[in-house]
C-alpha cells in the first residue's frame, strides 16, 4: 500500500481538528471505533481518525487483498515466499482449517508427548537423580525465551503447584549463575529450546550449564537432566539429548510465533499441561474472530490498521506498550520482538524497495512506574507517540483500592495524552507554558476482562494477527528475519580471529582490548 492520496488527505484534513472535538464527536465514532472479542475489550476512541478516514482505510485494506491474505494464512498457504513455507504456528491452538491434515496430525502427536512428559515431571516421577524435579530452567533466545518467559511471569500466580520457572538467555556467565541459585542441582530440569539448535548464545548456556551439573550429579546421570524443544532434532540429538526427550516442531512455527509449540515446554510443566492449554484456547478465541469477523469489527484488523493509520498516514514513528499490571512485565519486550523482527523490513514481497517505511518502533513498561520515568517525554516532548494502554477490566470496580487506583491511573493517563492541558499565563505568568501540555496524543485502551491463561493467549494472537494485516498494507513479509544473520557471522569471525576485512575502527577496538591480536 502506498499513501493513496486519500488517505493522506484525511490526514492532512483530521491534523487540523482536536483531538478532544474527535473525541467527543459522538456514539457513531465510539462505536466503530470500540469492539470485543475472546475476553478482550478494545477501545480506539482516541485516535485521530473519523468516520470517513476508516473507510478509507477499509478501502485500502480490501484493495490491498487483505481478506483473501488472511485467508490464504489460516489455510496455510505459502506466506512466507523467501523461505518458502506456510506460517501454521496457529496449528498449535486448533485455530487454523487444517483438521485431518498431515500438520494436525504432527500437532496431535508432539502435544501428546510434551504433555505426558510435563505430567511425569510434575507428579515427581521424573527423577533422573534421585530427587523430583523443582526447578525448571528454559535455555533459549529470541522467540525461544521471551513468549515462555512473558507466560510464566502473568501466570505463575494461577499455577499452583509445579517446579519453578527460570530463564537463561545471556552469554554473561551470571545468567546461568543466578538461574541455579538455591536449587539442589538434582532437583534441575534444563529445557534448551532452540528452533535452529544452532544459536550460539543458546549452545554455550547449555554447554556451560551440562559441565556445571556434571561436576554434580556426575557425567552419566546429567545427560537426563536435559530435554530438548527444536525444530532441528537430529541436532539435539548430537548434543547428547536423549531421542525419547528431544520434543520437535516444524519449521513452519516462526521463532517468535512458537511458545504454542513444543517452545513452550518449560511452561507446559511449570504451569501444568491444562493452564497452558487455557492459553491456547484463549489464541483459538482470537483466531476464530480474525478468520470470521467482518474487517469492520474484526478486531486484529482495525487494530492492524490503527497502527499503519498512525505509522504511514500520520508519520509517527514509535508506539509506546504501557501495561497496566505487574505480571504483564515481559509484555513491552515480546510485543517488541514480534512486530520489529516481522515488520522491519524495506522491500516488498516481489522485490521492490518497501512503499511504506515498514513497522513502527515498539517500547513500553509497566504501569504505573512509567508513569515516574518516560512518561514525561510522552507529555511534553515534541515527538507524538501513540500508547497502547492494557489493562484490566475487573480492576476498576475491585474491592482492592490500589487496584482500582492503578485504573483509574491508566483512564488519567490517556485522558491526559488527549487532552493536554493550557495553563493561563495571567494566573500563572512564569510556569504556563512549562505546565502547559500539548495533548493531541492518541492512545488505544486494550482491557481484559482479567488477566486468565485464555486473555492472555487472547491477546497475543491478536498481535500475531494484527501483525499479519500491517505486512499486509506494507506488503512485506512478516515471517522472516534476514537481517539477523549478518551479526551472527560477523561474530564468528571475529571468535575466528579473521577480521582483516574489517574497518579500522572495529580493529582497532579489538585489539585494544586483546580479543584479537592485530
Ligand atoms: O530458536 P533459535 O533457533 O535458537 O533462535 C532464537 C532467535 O534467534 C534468531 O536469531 C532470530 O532472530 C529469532 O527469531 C529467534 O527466535
Amino acid at each position: 500500500m502506498v499513501l493513496t492520496s486519500d488517505l493522506a488527505a484525511h490526514a492532512e484534513r483530521l491534523g487540523k481538528v482536536s483531538l478532544r472535538t474527535l473525541a467527543d464527536s459522538g456514539e457513531t465514532r465510539s462505536n466503530r471505533l470500540l469492539a470485543r472479542a475472546a475476553g478482550i475489550e478494545f477501545d480506539a476512541s482516541k485516535q485521530r481518525l473519523d468516520e470517513a478516514a476508516l473507510n478509507a482505510l477499509f478501502k485500502a485494506a480490501r484493495e490491498a487483498g487483505l481478506e483473501e491474505q488472511r485467508d490464504k494464512l489460516l489455510s496455510g498457504g505459502v506466506v512466507n515466499p523467501t523461505e518458502d513455507r506456510p506460517a501454521l504456528h496457529m496449528a498449535y491452538r486448533h485455530g487454523a482449517r487444517i483438521s485431518g491434515t498431515p500438520e494436525a496430525e504432527l500437532v496431535d502427536r508432539t502435544q501428546a508427548q510434551t504433555r505426558a512428559f510435563a505430567e511425569t515431571v510434575r507428579s515427581g516421577d521424573y527423577a533422573p537423580s534421585a530427587l523430583p524435579i523443582a526447578r525448571v530452567i528454559n535455555i533459549g533466545i529470541g522467540g525461544s525465551d521471551l513468549g515462555p518467559r512473558l507466560v510464566a511471569d502473568a501466570l505463575s500466580d494461577l499455577a499452583g503447584d509445579g517446579p519453578e520457572l527460570r530463564f537463561v538467555a545471556s552469554l554473561d556467565p551470571s545468567d546461568l549463575k543466578q538461574a541455579v541459585s538455591g536449587a539442589e542441582p538434582e532437583a534441575i530440569l534444563f529445557v534448551v529450546a532452540s528452533k535452529s539448535f544452532s544459536t550460539q548464545e543458546t549452545l554455550m548456556s547449555a554447554e556451560a550449564a551440562r559441565d556445571w551439573l556434571e561436576g554434580h550429579v556426575g557425567p552419566e546421570r546429567a545427560g537426563a537432566h536435559f530435554v530438548a524443544a527444536s525444530a532441528a532434532p537430529d541436532k539435539a540429538r548430537a548434543f547428547g539429548i536423549a531421542p525419547e526427550h528431544v520434543f520437535d516442531f516444524p519449521d513452519w512455527v516462526g521463532g517468535r510465533y512458537s511458545v504454542w509449540s513444543a517452545v513452550g515446554l518449560a511452561l507446559e510443566i511449570g504451569l501444568g499441561p491444562d493452564l497452558f492449554e487455557d492459553f491456547r484456547a484463549g489464541a483459538r478465541d482470537m483466531d476464530a474472530h480474525f478468520a470470521v469477523a467482518p474487517l469492520e469489527e474484526n478486531i486484529p484488523v482495525l487494530k492492524g490498521l490503527i497502527d499503519v493509520w498512525n505509522r504511514v498516514a500520520l508519520g509517527y514513528p514509535s508506539r509506546c506498550v504501557a501495561a497496566y499490571s505487574a505480571r504483564l512485565g515481559k509484555l513491552a519486550d515480546y510485543f517488541q520482538q514480534l512486530e520489529m523482527e516481522s515488520l522491519g523490513k524495506s522491500v516488498t514481497l516481489d522485490n521492490r524497495p518497501g512503499p511504506t517505511p515498514g513497522g513502527a518502533l515498539v517500547w513500553g513498561g509497566n504501569g504505573t512506574e512509567i508513569q515516574h520515568s518516560f512518561f514525561q517525554w510522552l507529555h511534553q516532548g515534541r515527538d507524538v507517540v501513540p500508547v497502547d494502554f492494557i489493562g484490566i477490566a475487573r480492576h476498576f470496580a475491585s474491592s482492592d483500592p490500589r487496584e482500582r487506583a492503578l485504573a483509574a491511573n491508566m483512564a488519567a493517563q490517556g485522558a491526559a495524552l488527549l487532552d493536554g492541558r493550557q495553563v493561563d499565563p495571567e494566573a500563572e505568568p512564569l510556569l504556563a507554558a512549562h505546565k502547559s501540555m500539548p495533548g493531541g496524543r492518541p492512545s488505544n485502551t486494550l482491557l481484559l476482562d482479567d488477566l486468565s491463561a485464555r486473555t492472555l493467549g487472547a491477546l497475543i494472537a491478536l498481535h500475531e494477527h494484527k501483525v499479519f494485516v500491517e505486512s499486509v498494507m506494507y506488503e512485506i513479509n512478516p515471517f522472516d528475519q534476514w537481517g539477523v544473520e549478518l551479526g551472527k557471522v560477523l561474530t564468528k569471525g571475529i571468535l575466528d580471529g579473521e577480521i582483516s576485512e574489517y574497518d579500522a575502527s572495529t580493529r582497532a577496538l579489538l585489539a585494544r582490548t586483546g580479543l584479537i591480536q592485530d
